[in-house]
């Protein structure tokens, strides 16, 4: 919890009518200024809901989110719904301009009628995003994943207190998506932009967040720094959301060498060793699927598959005979 209130609910709930409990249930959170918060959940679970009230699109049927101790008001108390020192970014770009070029739908973002200032404004964001060479480039003509871009260089060049981004990155290619992560979160912490995202992709909330919150069935249940979140997560809902993750009964535990009283062991595919040699149980090479620098082992003994990453190719193939030792795991 920050010790000075930046952005904050109270004990916050909205559900939408319906037959089906939806909605977000009692939420409390303070976002650390400066940080990037990254809020994941399974689909249906709240995460949007949540992001929209903390910016104003809704307001709470109970409790209040506040923005340096004052109520953010919502959509009814306001021309133009959304916090004024807050901006959004979504996977839909529908508020670009798509018969204007690039670098006007950026630089009309800035109120100023200085136009050396909104020049070098503009330059200095589409050069830190490498966008630079989409500048002349009528919006109408670029892809999905350009257009997002340049919905996020909107977004950053108004220098917000908060950014929300609800999966900004999800039509970008895999090929520009770690340097452009890796660029906001420069610019971010460069301009003390304080972010809040949702992502589905683990390895994106994982390499950005400074912290993690879990939400479930509308409901924080667990929140924290990722480096620790992932090594030991709360639960086994929060251990599925961050790892492509073995999760075996007791009973098929044992074929590992793992005894144990609790309903569900969870393995990481990088918790387990590989040896040919290892007079441990002996597992069945079943699928080998290239992973680019690595690949993943499916193993099976006794009908139950396991996955396994090995960094090696060509030291196996299907059908070999190995034995696995665990090096760590988590029971629930
Ligand atoms: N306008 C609405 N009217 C009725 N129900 C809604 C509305 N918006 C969302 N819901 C429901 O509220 C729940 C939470 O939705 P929300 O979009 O916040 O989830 P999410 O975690 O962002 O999901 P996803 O990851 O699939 O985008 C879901 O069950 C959804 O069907």
């Amino acid at each position: 919890m920050a010790d000075v209130h930046f952005l904050q609910a109270v004990g916050v709930s909205k559900t939408y009518p319906g037959p089906v409990s939806s909605g977000v249930r009692n939420i409390n959170l303070d976002i650390v200024p400066g940080k990037i918060t990254a809020i994941i959940g399974e689909s249906g679970s709240g995460k949007s809901t949540l992001l929209r009230l903390l910016y104003g699109l809704m307001s709470p049927d109970e409790g209040q989110v506040l923005f340096k101790s004052e109520r953010i008001w919502g959509p009814e108390e306001k021309l133009i719904p959304g916090h004024d020192e807050m901006k959004m970014v979504t996977q839909h770009t529908d508020d670009l301009n798509l018969f204007a070029r690039v670098w006007d739908n950026v630089a009309a973002m800035l109120p100023s009628t200085n136009v050396k200032f909104k020049e070098e404004q503009t330059a200095a964001v589409l050069g830190q995003l490498n966008m630079m060479e989409l500048a002349y480039k009528r919006v109408a003509d670029l892809s999905g994943g350009e257009k997002q871009r340049v919905a996020i260089a909107r977004a950053i060049i108004t220098k917000p207190k908060v950014l929300f981004m609800d999966e900004p990155f999800n039509q970008v290619d895999t090929s520009f998506r770690e340097g452009l992560q890796h660029d906001i979160r420069q610019i971010v912490k460069e301009n003390g932009i304080t972010v809040v995202m949702v992502s589905h992709d683990p390895a994106e909330v994982l390499s950005m967040a400074d912290e993690l919150i879990v939400i479930r069935n509308g409901e924080i249940v667990e929140a924290g720094a990722p480096k620790e979140m992932y090594q030991s997560p709360k639960y086994l809902y929060t251990a599925e959301l961050l790892s492509n993750c073995n999760v075996l009964s007791a009973a098929e535990a044992a074929l590992c060498g793992i005894s144990t009283d609790k309903e569900s062991v969870v393995i990481y595919p990088e918790w387990i060793r590989l040896d040919s040699l290892l007079k441990a149980t002996k597992w069945t090479v079943d699928q080998i699927l290239f992973k680019g620098f690595y690949e993943d082992l499916i193993l099976e003994n006794s009908g139950v598959l396991i996955r396994v990453v090995n960094g090696e190719h060509n030291r196996f193939k299907p059908g070999d005979q190995i034995g696995i030792k665990v090096k760590k795991w988590l029971e629930y």
